[in-house]
């Protein structure tokens, strides 16, 4: 009898990829569903973008809206969104296929659960709108990966590069960021506890939402916000309408060039980090560190990488979205934690994140 070749690594793989035994893994009975489960993931991934452009079309024409109102036929759908009626049923057709929307039997559309829920989310549909910068600049992949192209989200967010923004840029760019925030101050404070702070400082604070968040929850706790002079005017506003103004410090400075304000029990850092390149945070946990006294709490939330563990919305979305913001990057929270201990932290075992597709939370301590 002839001798049985021994197993090379990576057999699997080949055995998977020959297209002989994906015919039979089709067919056999035990095989069939998951060999029809992996090719419909593989073709989701193969079709992501005409998905997303789907959405953005969906979003732009403002359908979700019309929708909430009352279920409407394609033709109907058509005329207000001035688009061809043969065009308009693709794109439904579509975005029910997508279950985003449902197909009645008189032919009419209705928004699904999901469909519901997107009208609802704060921020979304300014995320979905502005997908258009990101994607152009990964519309060659190759070259986005290799560097190669000048991307323009960067210019998008300009605050990034140093405060150098004007009037009209920093309300775009707090606009959007602000409706983001109601979600992240949401999961931030529902995994981390203030008890027992008497002052918090948010770093990076912009237009003043994680503050007045933690506020309400809080109600004896005051409250310093530190961000750009182009950014605080912003929140000036708001702390007004929440009645928070008498409980508000409002500090305007950089943390690149200015100490950060003292007399303060924690310091919060809400999707800061990640804009940021690891010298620079370096830095700016330093300054935390010596803001903060024995036992002055440090709280760390933004969308973190799985690290070793890799996770969908950190590691295939956030990772791209800073990498074409040239500036910073998207940490796992090993990662963020290193930096932590460098500028002389004691840092928490970390807590699961209730989205980790909204945000990841790290605590820290200075040791008393
Ligand atoms: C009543 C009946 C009939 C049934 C009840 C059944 C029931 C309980 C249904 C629940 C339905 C419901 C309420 C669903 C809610 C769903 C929600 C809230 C979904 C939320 C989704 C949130 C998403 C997708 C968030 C995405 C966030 C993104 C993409 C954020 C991006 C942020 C970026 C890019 C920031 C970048 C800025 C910079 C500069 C890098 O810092
Ligand atoms: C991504 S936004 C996050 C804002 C807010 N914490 C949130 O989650 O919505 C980053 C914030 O850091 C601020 N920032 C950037 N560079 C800064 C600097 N050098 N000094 C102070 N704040 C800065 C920006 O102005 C902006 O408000």
């Amino acid at each position: 009898m002839a001798a049985v070749a021994p197993l090379r690594p990576g057999w699997t793989h080949r055995l998977i990829a020959s297209p002989r035994f994906q015919g039979w893994a089709a067919r056999f009975p035990l095989t069939q569903g998951l060999v029809r489960r992996d090719g419909e993931a593989l073709f989701d991934l193969v079709a992501g973008f005409c998905h997303s452009q789907i959405l953005s079309a969906l979003v732009q024409f403002d359908i979700p809206d019309i929708l909430m109102e009352r279920p409407a036929k394609p033709a109907a759908l058509a005329l207000r969104c001035e688009v061809p009626e043969a065009r308009m049923k693709v794109l439904l057709q579509g975005a029910a296929s997508l279950g985003l929307l449902k197909r009645k039997r008189d032919g009419r559309f209705s928004l699904t659960r999901k469909g519901a829920a997107m009208v609802g989310v704060p921020g979304l549909r300014d995320m979905i709108r502005h997908h258009d910068v990101l994607y152009r600049d990964l519309a060659d992949p190759v070259a986005f990966f290799r560097g190669d192209v000048e991307t323009e989200l960067a210019g998008f967010w300009p605050y990034v590069f140093g405060g150098e923004m004007g009037p009209t840029e920093a309300a775009r760019y707090s606009r959007l960021m602000t409706e983001s925030q109601a979600m992240v101050a949401e999961d931030t404070l529902r995994r981390v506890s203030l008890r027992g702070v008497k002052r918090l400082c948010d770093v990076g604070g912009g237009a003043g939402a994680f503050l007045t968040a933690a506020a309400s929850a809080n109600p004896d706790m005051a409250l310093v916000l530190f961000d750009l002079p182009q950014v605080v005017p912003q929140a000036t506003a708001r702390f007004a309408s929440a009645g928070l103004s008498a409980r508000v410090d409002i500090v305007p400075g950089s943390f690149r060039d200015d100490s950060l304000p003292d007399g303060c029990d924690a310091i919060s850092l809400v999707r800061v980090l990640y804009d940021h390149d690891d010298e620079t945070i370096a830095d700016l946990l330093s300054k935390c560190r010596t803001a903060l006294p024995p036992g002055g709490r440090l709280i760390i939330s933004e969308p973190m990488s799985g690290g070793d563990v890799p996770e969908r919305a950190a590691d295939a979305y956030f990772s791209l979205y800073t990498m074409a913001m040239r500036t910073g990057r998207t940490r796992s929270f090993a990662e963020i934690a290193t930096l932590c201990g460098t500028a002389g932290f004691d840092v928490a075992r970390p807590v699961r994140p209730l989205r980790p597709f909204v945000t990841s939370v790290l605590q820290a301590s200075v040791s008393s």
